[in-house]
């Protein structure tokens, strides 16, 4: 190795490199890797030399890379444009990402989420009565593919609109599904490999897309103006210049948005389940919140309503905290960077990976880190995050714009499930506000425990672009009468 990079991971073969151990258990590989070579250390990923940076100065040093220095749609690309479609997200310069996401956050309202409360509420208790899964008193169900089904009537009936959810009950769910087979992290090597189901994705890809041009020429047509849910704001947006945004450009926005929401939301309610079932304690306090702060009658949520029930927000904190849906964010490096603090220049023929989750579950920071347990969100909790007030620390609350509004400056905070910077999430609060009403709804109606009883919880599957429970993954519920 040389004498000015990070220390290189001992691995047998040149091109795997250490890919196997790596992809097989991301957060394992961080940590035994941390303990013999500390914060920063390099390892070969698919012939890729990949510097791995964590800790709140790791993530700092990556996801508040300069632009000069730090690339994220080089290495995206190739994974997103054959899925999402052209001259959007990762296939157009960053300043058109910028503002394609002010677009997206200009729909993403507390007008619009309290117009998405119902919405949501209303799709989860018309699946449940109509899923042959949760007929009867009682039963045992896989939970996942449930989740996935409720997460995609939701997210594009509230995100998405009226029509497009009513197509996902005939053909758009199988080409979401041909999509979604192309999403995966095989593709960022195969991308170009005439594969079978690479042949499917782009034939899902060309017919989503249409599917969504020919609901925006219906709507100009007729005019309408009334559901103002994303695809609305995007067709009546324009870049600098008075540039409309393109119909197809549009289009390939919608799925960008629905491929985001599907899988972090489909993969963080399927953890709050399975997790509510190892601790059906913590159910019991959930519905008993409810029954405290919205009364016995437990009238039909508001998006009002969650200002009043501090629990279920911690729940999806906590989930986070422990199964953050993206592992691994990756920049390609364009510039040498110098790492502060060190000897270390990182050369531009190296990809960055920051893992956040890794310092999420850093006992300096969370007391007991691989406990799940919501309550430690409550302020004098004694498993309560410590809050390592270092010199830096202080710039944190200053924030900063890159064209979308404004994030927090400091990235050097140990829990950043929605990353940081400028490639920074702008679904948080839809999340937040999709998969607390999905939690309340199924609070109401269910106790859940694990088949066996134990407070175990499944392992998770790497294997795929966003970390998930591996399947199936079974659990007992009953109804609450
Ligand atoms: C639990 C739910 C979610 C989690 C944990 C999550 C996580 C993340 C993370 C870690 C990033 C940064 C990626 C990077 O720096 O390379 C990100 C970016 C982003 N997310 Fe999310 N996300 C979630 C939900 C959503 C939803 C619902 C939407 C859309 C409605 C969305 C849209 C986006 C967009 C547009 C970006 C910007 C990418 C960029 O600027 O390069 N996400 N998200
Ligand atoms: N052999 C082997 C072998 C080797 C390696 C591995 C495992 O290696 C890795 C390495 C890296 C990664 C990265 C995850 C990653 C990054 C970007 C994106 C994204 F861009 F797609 C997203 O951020 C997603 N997103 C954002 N918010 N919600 N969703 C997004 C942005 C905007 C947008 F509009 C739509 C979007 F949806 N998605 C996922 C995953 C696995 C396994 C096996």
């Amino acid at each position: 190795k040389k004498p000015n990079e990070p220390p290189l991971v001992f691995h047998w073969f040149p091109l795997i490199g250490s890919t196997i151990t790596y992809g097989m258990d991301p957060p394992r590989f961080f940590k035994e890797n941390r303990e013999k070579y500390g914060d920063c250390f390099t390892f070969i990923l698919l012939g890729k030399k990949t510097t791995v940076y964590v800790g709140p100065k790791g993530n700092d040093f990556i996801l508040n890379g300069k632009i000069r220095d730090v690339n994220a749609e080089e290495i995206y690309t190739v994974l997103t444009t054959p899925v999402f479609g052209k001259d959007v997200v990762y296939d157009c310069p960053n300043s058109k990402l910028m503002e394609q996401k002010k677009f997206m956050k200009i729909a993403l309202t507390t007008e619009a989420f309290r117009q998405y409360v119902p919405i949501i509420s209303d799709e989860v208790t018309s699946y449940l009565k109509r899923t042959a899964d949760f007929k009867g008193k009682s039963g045992i169900v896989d939970i996942p593919p449930k989740m996935a089904q409720i997460t995609i009537f939701t997210a594009s009936h509230a995100l998405q609109g009226k029509e497009i959810r009513d197509k996902f009950d005939e053909k758009l769910a199988d080409l979401y599904h041909d999509l979604d087979m192309g999403f995966s992290p095989i593709n960022f090597m195969l991308h170009w490999a005439p594969l079978p189901w690479n042949n499917r994705r782009d034939y899902a890809q060309r017919t989503v897309a249409k599917i969504y041009m020919d609901t925006i020429k219906e709507r100009r047509a007729r005019g309408e103006t009334g559901a103002q849910d994303i695809m609305w704001h995007l067709m009546n947006s324009t870049y600098k210049g008075d540039i409309p945004v393109p119909d197809h450009e549009v289009a390939h926005m919608m799925i960008a948005l629905l491929m985001a929401g599907q899988h972090s939301s489909s993969s963080t309610s399927s953890w709050i389940m399975l997790r509510l079932a190892s601790r059906p304690d913590i159910m019991e306090d959930l519905y008993n919140e409810q029954v405290k702060n919205l009364g016995a009658d437990l009238p039909p949520l508001t998006y009002e309503d969650f200002a009043k029930l501090p629990l279920h927000a911690a729940i999806v904190k906590e989930t986070l905290r422990l199964h953050a849906p993206i592992h691994s964010i990756m920049r390609a490096v364009k510039t040498p960077m110098p790492v502060p603090g060190t000897k270390y220049v990182i050369p531009t023929d190296h990809v960055l990976l920051a893992a956040p989750g890794v310092s999420a579950t850093d006992e300096s920071y969370f007391p007991q880190p691989d406990l799940w347990e919501p309550h430690r969100w409550e302020k004098d909790s004694p498993l309560a995050p410590t809050i390592v007030r270092n010199v830096q620390n202080e710039d944190d609350d200053e924030k900063i714009d890159y064209g979308y509004g404004l994030v927090s400056k400091g990235a050097n905070s140990p829990y950043l499930p929605f990353g940081a910077g400028r490639h920074r999430c702008i679904g948080e609060q839809f999340a937040s506000v999709q998969l607390q009403t999905i939690l309340a709804i199924i609070v109401r109606n269910f106790k859940f425990r694990n088949v066996d009883g134990s407070d175990k919880v499944i392992g998770t599957d790497y294997a795929s672009l966003f970390s998930r429970p591996l399947e199936p993954a079974k659990i007992y519920w009953e109804r609450r009468e």
